[in-house]
C-alpha cells in the first residue's frame, strides 16, 4: 500500500479530466479512476447534504470538513489501486455568492502523491462546455475565453502552491487535439516541475508571488528582482552542488538586468548582459561554466536562441535561472536536459503574453506603451 499512488487530475470544468482519468487508469498496470463525482454525490448525501447545490449554503468549516471527509475516503481506493486517479478542482464557484471557494483537501494527509493539471486549450473547454450543455449530459455554465483564461490561471496557480505546501508531486499533461481528435495520453505523458523549483523557502515564494502585484511601482518592482536575485544565489548553489565562482553570468535585458544584479551582488566573476548571441559568444569564457539569467521563459525562443548559438566546443555546465516559466516552453526545456538545467520559483499557464502595464519589462522600466 506504501508504494501504491493516488493523483488528482485538476483543471477547469469542461477540460476532459473524466476521460483523461479513464486514459491514465488504463495505460497503467493496477491503474483505477473510480467515479469521483458519484463518489462525491453519495459521500455528501451521507453526511445530510442532498445536493451540491445545498453544499453552497452550507458553513465554510462543514464544508471544509466533507472535503476532507471525501478526500480521505480515497485512502480505500489507494489501498486496493497500484494508481488511483480522481476527477478534482482547486476552486469552484459558490452559486450563491458567486465567489470562487477553495475546492481541494486542506488536510492531504499523505492521501495525494500529486496532482496533474490537464492542460486543455480553452477553446475547447468552451467547446466541451456547449457541446454538454446542448446535448444536456450536463449543466455548465458558460464563460466567454477570456474568463476561462483567468479561471485557468488561478487553478494552475492553487496546484502549484497547492504541490509546494504539501512537498508532492506537480504534473502538467498536455490535452492536444488534432482535427477535433485528442490524442490518448498516458501516464508517461506527465511533465513533473518539481525538479525545475529551486526553493521551496515560503519567504522566497512570497517575494516571488508579491512581484506580480500590478500596483507595484517601477521602483518597488526593480528592489524586489534585486533583492529576489541576491536570494537566488544560495538555493542554486546547493541545487547544483556547485560554487559560483566557477561560472560567469550572462544577464538578459531588459526584464533579466535587476534579477542579474542582485544575483552578482558579491559576485566577482565575469557578467555579460545581452541577448544577442553573436555577442555572447564573443564575450564569454569557455572555460567556465555559464549562469543565464531571465525573469521569464514564455515561448523560450530567447534563450534557445542563446544555447543554440553557443559553440560545440564549450562543454562546461550550463544553467538557465529565472521566475517564472511558461508551461508551453516545456517540450524545449526538456529537450535540453542533457546540456541545459532550467531553474525557477514558478511555472505559469498563461495563454497570452502579458503586454503593455502587465508586461515585467514594461512594469519595471516604466514604458508601459
Ligand atoms: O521565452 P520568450 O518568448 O523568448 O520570452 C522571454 C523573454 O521575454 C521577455 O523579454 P521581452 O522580449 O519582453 O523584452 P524586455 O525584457 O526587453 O521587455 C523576457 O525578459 C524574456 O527575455
Amino acid at each position: 500500500m506504501d508504494s501504491n499512488k493516488l493523483y488528482y487530475v485538476v483543471g477547469l470544468a469542461g477540460a476532459g479530466k473524466t476521460t483523461v482519468c479513464k486514459q491514465l487508469a488504463e495505460c497503467i498496470d493496477g491503474g483505477a479512476a473510480p467515479q469521483t463525482s458519484g463518489r462525491f454525490m453519495d459521500f455528501i448525501k451521507k453526511n445530510g447534504v442532498e445536493t451540491p447545490k445545498s453544499l453552497d449554503a452550507i458553513s465554510h468549516e462543514k464544508r471544509e470538513d466533507l472535503i476532507n471527509g471525501l478526500h480521505h475516503s480515497f485512502l480505500q481506493d489507494k489501498s486496493k489501486n497500484s494508481y488511483t486517479f480522481l476527477d478534482g478542482h482547486m476552486f469552484v464557484t459558490n452559486s450563491n455568492t458567486g465567489l470562487r471557494v477553495n475546492a481541494m483537501a486542506s488536510e492531504n494527509n499523505d492521501v495525494s502523491d500529486g496532482l496533474i493539471f490537464l492542460n486543455t486549450p480553452n477553446e475547447v473547454v468552451a467547446s466541451n462546455i456547449d457541446s454538454d450543455n446542448q446535448s444536456g449530459k450536463r449543466n455548465r455554465s458558460e464563460c466567454s475565453i477570456d474568463v476561462l483564461n483567468e479561471l485557468s490561471e488561478e487553478e494552475f496557480q492553487g496546484a502549484e502552491d497547492y504541490c509546494l505546501l504539501n512537498s508532492i508531486a506537480f504534473g502538467v499533461l498536455n490535452n492536444i487535439s488534432l482535427a477535433g481528435q485528442f490524442f490518448e495520453v498516458g501516464f508517461d505523458d506527465v511533465y513533473y516541475l518539481n525538479d525545475y523549483y529551486l526553493s521551496k523557502n515560503t519567504k522566497l515564494r512570497e517575494l516571488y508571488k508579491a512581484q506580480f502585484e500590478s500596483d507595484l511601482s517601477p521602483s518597488s518592482l526593480r528592489k524586489q528582482h534585486y533583492e529576489l536575485g541576491s536570494k537566488l544565489v544560495e538555493p542554486l548553489e546547493k541545487k547544483v552542488g556547485a560554487d559560483l565562482s566557477n561560472f560567469q553570468v550572462l544577464s538578459i535585458p531588459r526584464s533579466g538586468n535587476y534579477i542579474a544584479n542582485g544575483f552578482c551582488e558579491g559576485f566577482n566573476g565575469r557578467f555579460i548582459m545581452s541577448k544577442e548571441p553573436a555577442e555572447i559568444v564573443c564575450d564569454m569564457d569557455e572555460s567556465k561554466g555559464l549562469v543565464i539569467i531571465d525573469s521569464v521563459i514564455d515561448s523560450g525562443n530567447t534563450v534557445r536562441n542563446i544555447i543554440e548559438a553557443l559553440p560545440s566546443t564549450y562543454v562546461q555546465p550550463i544553467h538557465v535561472v529565472c521566475l517564472a516559466i511558461n508551461i508551453k516552453a516545456l517540450e524545449m526545456i526538456e529537450s535540453y536536459k542533457e546540456t541545459v538545467e532550467f531553474h525557477c520559483l514558478g511555472f505559469s499557464n498563461k495563454t497570452n503574453r502579458p503586454k503593455g502595464i502587465f508586461d515585467m519589462g514594461a512594469r519595471l522600466y516604466g514604458t508601459p506603451d
